[in-house]
């Protein structure tokens, strides 16, 4: 009996394809939005750091990109944290699709990232609110065993909330013994500065869906309490690649960065609990992808 007394704590790395549902997962467990959730893939860039408190163990979550293919600088940092993420944790979850089933790309993460890393791996069959047919669960389940010697395998509907706490519950018996690794009132290590640029840059893709893929970046310039007045003032710049994406993004009569800085100041005086004035830039930087005193500037923190 004393030994399930001993608290736990550790590191815990979900990997997967884009769109797998990464997001919703961490998010659903932490009952905070911290990433970025978008019906478009390749939105997590960076890593996300979120720590779950309960009673008995400290999960501190590396919320890895999806795994993506591309030659360009950006590409090569967001595998370079993915792998980083992965090496440090305790634990690894690997998370497919159960409409899709084992795709070429899951295979493909199961042979060059999991089974090299040889760590106590969760397989999580998230999104079985979109099979079809609930009989083909069983033997994706089946077919998952026979891929490798995964420590539990757990369907899910992350965006219903099935089966979440039974993937608490493994995790926690996966995780080592160990005091609490962050202060309880922690959350999130993310600066506020990178928090903020995350909620606009979701409201960008939100708002230009279609027409903007994944070509702009938001660096937050100034954050400035007026304190008599309980305001909050910042500063932000849009950076996006060509000139007619400046066009999409400020749309016609200014309308379209109205509308987006609206969503996004309405979001971040919800988090603060404070009035915001949020002023908003947009420039273009061609090949900002490519620029690395940029990317440092915008958090992204793997660049040797
Ligand atoms: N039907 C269904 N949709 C889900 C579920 N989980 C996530 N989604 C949706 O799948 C899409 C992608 O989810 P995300 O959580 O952003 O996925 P991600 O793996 O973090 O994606 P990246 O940031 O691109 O790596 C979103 O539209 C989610 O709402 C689920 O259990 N069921």
């Amino acid at each position: 009996m004393e030994q399930d007394k001993k608290f736990k704590a550790g590191f815990v790395a979900l990997i997967g394809r884009p769109n797998v549902g990464k997001s919703t997962i961490m998010n659903n467990i932490l009952g905070t939005k911290l990433s970025i959730v978008s019906p478009k893939p390749q939105t997590t860039r960076m890593r996300i750091l979120g720590v779950k408190h309960d009673k008995d163990a400290q999960i501190i979550f590396l919320d890895t990109p999806g795994v993506q293919k591309g030659k360009d600088l950006l590409t090569k940092v967001v595998m370079e944290s993915a792998v980083g993420s992965m090496e440090e944790a305790d634990i690894i979850v690997m998370i497919i699709e159960a409409d899709k089933g084992w795709t070429k790309e899951d295979e493909q993460i199961l042979e060059n990232y999991i089974k090299k890393l040889n760590k106590p791996t969760i397989l999580v069959i998230n999104k079985i609110d979109k099979m079809k047919d609930k009989r083909l669960l069983l033997p994706l389940i089946e077919e998952s065993t026979q891929k490798y010697n995964f420590a539990e395998i757990i369907p899910m509907s992350a965006i219903k909330g099935e089966n979440i706490d039974r993937f608490v519950d493994a995790l926690k018996k996966y995780l080592p013994e160990s005091p609490p690794l962050f202060p309880e009132d922690q959350i999130t290590d993310l600066p506020l500065r990178f928090y903020i640029a995350e909620i606009i840059r979701e409201k960008i893709f939100h708002n230009t869906r279609q027409e903007l893929p994944y070509s702009a970046a938001v660096e937050v310039e100034s954050i400035q309490e007026i304190e008599d007045k309980n305001l909050v003032v910042i500063n932000a710049v849009i950076y996006v690649e060509k000139e007619n994406h400046k066009g999409i993004i400020i749309g016609r009569k200014g309308q379209m960065l109205k509308k987006i800085g609206i969503q996004a100041r309405e979001e971040i005086e919800s988090i603060l609990g404070k009035k915001v004035h949020l002023n908003l830039w947009v420039k273009v930087k061609p090949r900002w992808k490519e620029d690395i005193r940029l990317l440092k500037l915008l958090g992204y923190q793997y660049i040797s």
